[in-house]
């Protein structure tokens, strides 16, 4: 068979995810290909092709429809990370036929990455059917993420619902992100249902949980229950009918729809969940966004169970899902908090979300700088459904052409790192240290050529652009460092962590802001600078407290700090990739570090090597990389003296002059050492 007969026959039967590359590297591909992987480029017959090819269940549809909004139940389920929340999703899965028993474990959890490392990253909604005392409910149920980096994902989450499950883990009791979450849905006036997992642990200690849950946030009659073993999860679901209220709306009234969260599909473009507050919208129904005035048609929409399943309807009170067609062309146009009305009849739109801040930058480089435009599909391809991160080319002397990719968080910078290694090749990737955004205040606001005002604010999220020494003195009032309102809980049991803790958090320049005590736990909170959050403050704590204590934090706005930009110079010349914003208290720590390190990691030269550590012209610590002193005397054998002398001679002139232009070959291998966390697959080499 011809290669390109070949390969059409062979896409037919591929996964989706598989092509692009495979296109790519095949370097050719069919038009029908070219649609499949470019969705925006399908015809209209394509479109109804793919939208006639889904899932549908009139069994299921008649059922749902016959539910009326008082049957109805949006609930949550919220708690600190690891306490279960996924596991018991699964479960009520089960308990409600939505999925059979036994099948793959945290349904919800979608990503890979959330598989792989058993983390929840995205909110994910299902519904089920419930016959409770011989009738239908209709749940909607959404798993959120535990980690503080997606507080924006549960915050949006509670737009679509009226209740909580607050789960907390019998054997740890109340940790810092159940109390965050707590005072976030508390603050929504949704209702919550306190939940008791892990009962079946041996260490459980479930009468505590209970003490602590009424203590700290004055919550009863919890839920005792094992999500693992599935012991009494039935008493969850009751406990939501009765304690959770049903959602208000109309189906009468004019559509009003809310846009909790958008992702993009390879076969059908954007897709969009919403949740219809007023009304009804139906196939082929035009409808609007408020904001930007778009007009759409809907093509198709449906329940998730956990799937998509189409329906024909989706009315006041649930949540769904919905295609555009023609699809929405650019999944920006896709504006979560947005609201969407019928063409002409226009609604008051919804507040809208906040929408979350970049707080960690990461610089993203190829160690061949051939392979720039593969790193760039890898990141945009991996971006597609997760707008939070932010993207700006950059280029560095040292290290050339690459990415500056903003996120949430460190674990979200984290998980992105590792979907990256693994999307574009784990050795072939440069990521410097995380910084965070600095707030540089003019002194001068100076006008444009325009006569108009300058900013008076700039914040940085590059150490590159930090204005030089001379303009820092001479033109900027004062430099900005993010702060947080860190939550710590610890137990106070052994009495010596509450020291550790309280040890550590002075040491990373933290200011107390209470201290309490509930039942077996201690609550502190701190106010702590961002920088020193990122510089692995979560790794210190857990291994002062052998992993006992938890951190959850909030934006606490900035704070005037002494920030200086610490350089790395190899022979006089700053290597721009490392350079950092540091506070000036650890500055000459950190410098001391980074030329013992560098210097651990460069291949001697034929001359000396001299790496330093500096703020402008202060140089704070130094190291040196002896030079090899080739013996150029090795050929003489006994003769006259002075001839060795004059070999030596000139090759001390030689190495002067190399030296003298600061001919210094740095192998990428030494940056990639350097900046890995762990000393890296190019372990120190021992001299
Ligand atoms: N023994 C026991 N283990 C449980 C129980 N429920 C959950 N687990 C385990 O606890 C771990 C974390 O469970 P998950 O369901 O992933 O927790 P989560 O709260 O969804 O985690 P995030 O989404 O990352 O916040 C898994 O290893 C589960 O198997 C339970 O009732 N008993």
């Amino acid at each position: 068979m011809p290669m390109a007969a070949s390969f059409r026959a062979s896409t037919a039967i591929l996964p989706d995810f598989l092509l692009p590359r495979l296109v790519r590297s095949a370097g050719w591909c069919s038009p029908k290909t070219r649609l499949r992987t470019n969705p925006s480029l399908l015809s209209q017959r394509w479109q109804r092709r793919y939208a006639s090819n889904v899932r549908a269940n009139p069994e299921l549809e008649a059922r749902v429809a016959a539910v009326p909004i008082e049957r109805m139940r949006n609930f949550c389920v919220i708690a600190h990370i690891d306490h279960g929340k996924s596991t018991l999703s699964d479960r009520l899965l089960e308990l409600t036929g939505t999925i059979k028993p036994g099948g793959s474990a945290q349904v919800l959890d979608k990503l890979d990455v959330e598989r792989e490392r058993g983390i929840t990253v995205k909110a994910q909604t299902c519904t089920m059917l419930y016959n409770h005392k011989g009738e239908d409910y209709l749940l909607h149920l959404v798993d959120t993420p535990g980690h503080v980096d997606f507080r924006a994902e549960v915050a949006r989450s509670y737009a679509s619902c009226n209740g909580a499950l607050l789960v907390v883990d019998a054997s740890q009791g109340v940790q810092a992100q159940t109390v965050a979450n707590f005072y976030l849905a508390f603050a929504q006036g949704l209702s919550m249902i306190p939940v008791i997992n892990k009962v079946d642990l041996q260490h459980a200690e479930p009468q505590r949980a209970v003490e602590q849950l009424k203590s700290t946030f004055e919550l009863e009659d919890p839920v005792l229950v094992s999500a693992k073993t599935g012991l009494n999860v039935g008493g969850i679901l009751p406990a939501v009918i009765e304690r959770v209220p049903p959602p208000e709306g109309g189906v009468d009234k004019p559509l009003k729809m809310l846009l909790l969260d958008s992702w993009y599909s390879t076969y059908k473009g954007v897709v969009l969940l919403v949740r219809v507050f007023d009304g009804v919208v139906k196939q082929g129904d035009q409808i609007m966004s408020v904001s930007s005035k778009l007009k759409y048609f809907v093509g198709e929409l449906g329940i998730q169970y956990p799937t998509e399943v189409a329906t024909s309807s989706l009315r006041a009170g649930q949540v769904g899902y919905m295609y555009f067609n023609p699809g929405m062309k650019n999944i920006s146009d896709a504006k979560l908090g947005d609201t969407f009305c019928h063409v002409g009849k226009e609604v008051e739109p919804f507040r809208g979300f906040e929408e979350p801040q970049p707080m960690v930058f990461v610089g993203a480089f190829p160690t061949n700088q051939d392979e720039f435009q593969k790193l760039e599909d890898s990141i945009n391809q991996l971006t597609l459904n997760d707008r939070s991160i932010t993207l700006a080319k950059e280029s560095s002397h040292a290290l050339g052409l690459g990415w500056r990719l903003g996120f949430l968080g460190t674990l979200h910078c984290s998980v992105f790192e590792d979907r990256l290694r693994q999307e574009f090749g784990g050795s072939e990737l440069l990521i410097t240290a995380p910084t965070v955004p600095f707030k540089i205040v003019w002194r001068d606001v100076g006008k444009n050529k325009a006569g108009e005002d300058g900013p008076k604010e700039t914040i940085i999220t590059n150490p590159a652009l930090y204005p030089e020494e001379d303009v820092v003195r001479t033109k900027v009032e004062e430099i900005q460092e993010p702060f947080v309102l860190a939550t710590i809980t610890v137990p106070a049991e052994p009495a010596e962590f509450l020291g550790h803790v309280i040890e550590l958090c002075q040491e990373n320049r933290g200011t107390q802001v209470e201290l309490t005590w509930f039942a077996t736990q201690v609550i502190l909170k701190y106010k702590l600078p961002l920088l020193q959050l990122v510089d692995n403050f979560f790794g210190k704590l857990k291994g002062i407290t052998k992993g006992y204590a938890t951190l959850d934090y909030e934006d606490a706005g900035y704070m005037k700090s002494d920030i200086v930009k610490l350089e790395l110079l190899v022979n006089k010349e700053p290597v721009d990739a490392i350079a950092q914003l540091c506070h000036r208290s650890s500055a000459e720590r950190l410098g001391r570090m980074w030329v013992q390190r560098f210097k651990s990691f460069v291949d001697r030269q034929l001359f000396e090597i001299v790496v330093q550590a500096a703020i402008g012209k202060r140089v704070l610590a130094r190291e040196t990389v002896q030079a090899f002193r080739k013996d150029v005397t090795a050929k003489l054998y006994g003769g006259d003296h002075t001839r060795r002398k004059k070999l030596l001679e000139k090759q001390k002139a030689g190495k002067k002059k190399l030296r003298a232009i600061g001919n210094v070959i740095i192998d990428q291998k030494a940056f990639q050492g350097f900046l890995s966390k762990d000393g890296g697959e190019s372990k120190p080499k021992k001299k």
